[in-house]
């Protein structure tokens, strides 16, 4: 029988290491997830195997991507490369947009909470060729990512991820499901990407940043907070009330804005 832990691996917060030991918690998630046999998945962050174990089990195969050497080389004694295929690599920089190539993939972690929301960022760049992604995050990110307009946590995180996912607070984790145990609660999030064609077309570029300078300064009206972007009289065009603050407007009118602020800019450059 192989060792199903790492003795002496110590656990190292650049890589926000937080493993899971529970068997009830590992069952939740793992039964969240659902994996079929055949189902090409991919694991940010396997660890010490605590889901890789039973994803393979179910799946047959997995693809996972794993910063630490140490975890790696432990993985490489665990499994058949029939059944894991290691990419030693810091997920952060991979070119996903290759690794996501092809296959319709099913994405899943235990997120290090430190690379959290640029990882989400990155992996919207390929969103198309996902099926479904299911994370463990620190819940209050998950909270930002579901939150609905008018809320306190609504900002950058739900409207840019609301875009393109329909996404899912599936249930929370405590501490006490982990070695060692985090300092706050976790929460399980199952993002799926809405497909394609039903996406309002707009330039992501001019939306990101639009979203992001009006959350910046959420306190004030919009005519104030996006005014690098419009004029109050093309927020109005937009049919949107510039009176507004920021956390009001759902991700449509966000789409709104940002195709108004392009035109207007396509208009100027034509002059
Ligand atoms: C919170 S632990 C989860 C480990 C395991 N999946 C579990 O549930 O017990 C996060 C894992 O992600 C790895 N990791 C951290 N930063 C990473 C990065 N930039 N790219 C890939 N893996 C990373 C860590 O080494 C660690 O194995």
């Amino acid at each position: 029988m192989k060792q199903e832990w790492l003795e002496g691996h110590h656990a190292r917060k650049r890589f926000g290491q937080n493993f899971l030991h529970d068997r009830h918690w590992i069952g939740r998630i793992v039964r969240a997830i659902d994996a079929k046999p055949g189902d090409a998945i991919i694991e940010i962050g396997p660890g010490q195997a605590a889901l890789t174990r039973e994803i393979i089990a179910e799946a047959g195969h997995e693809t996972a991507v794993e910063i630490d050497r140490d975890l790696a080389a432990f993985l490489r004694t665990q499994f058949t490369e029939s059944e894991l295929t290691l990419i030693e690599a810091d997920a952060l920089k991979l070119d996903w947009s290759s690794v996501l190539e092809g296959k319709r993939l099913r994405i899943i972690g235990n997120l290090p909470y430190n690379i959290s929301s640029p990882l989400l960022f990155a992996l919207m760049q390929g969103a198309d060729r996902v099926i479904d992604q299911h994370f463990m995050l620190q819940k209050e990110v998950v909270d930002r990512m579901v939150a609905e307009p008018g809320t306190k946590t609504y900002g950058r995180l739900s409207v840019m991820l609301q875009y393109r996912y329909k996404m899912f607070k599936l249930f929370d984790v405590p501490p006490g499901a982990f070695v060692p145990p985090p300092k706050v609660t976790s929460s399980i999030v199952r993002m799926v990407p809405l497909p394609v064609e039903s996406l309002p077309k707009v330039d992501l570029a001019i939306f990101s940043d639009l979203v992001g300078a009006a959350f910046q300064q959420r306190r004030k009206t919009l005519r104030n907070a996006v005014s690098k972007f419009l004029t109050e009289e093309g927020i109005e065009a937009a049919g949107v009330n510039p009176g507004l603050r920021p956390e009001a407007l759902d991700v449509d009118a966000y789409v709104r804005l940002a195709n108004e602020a392009a035109r207007r800019r396509f208009d100027e450059r034509a002059l």
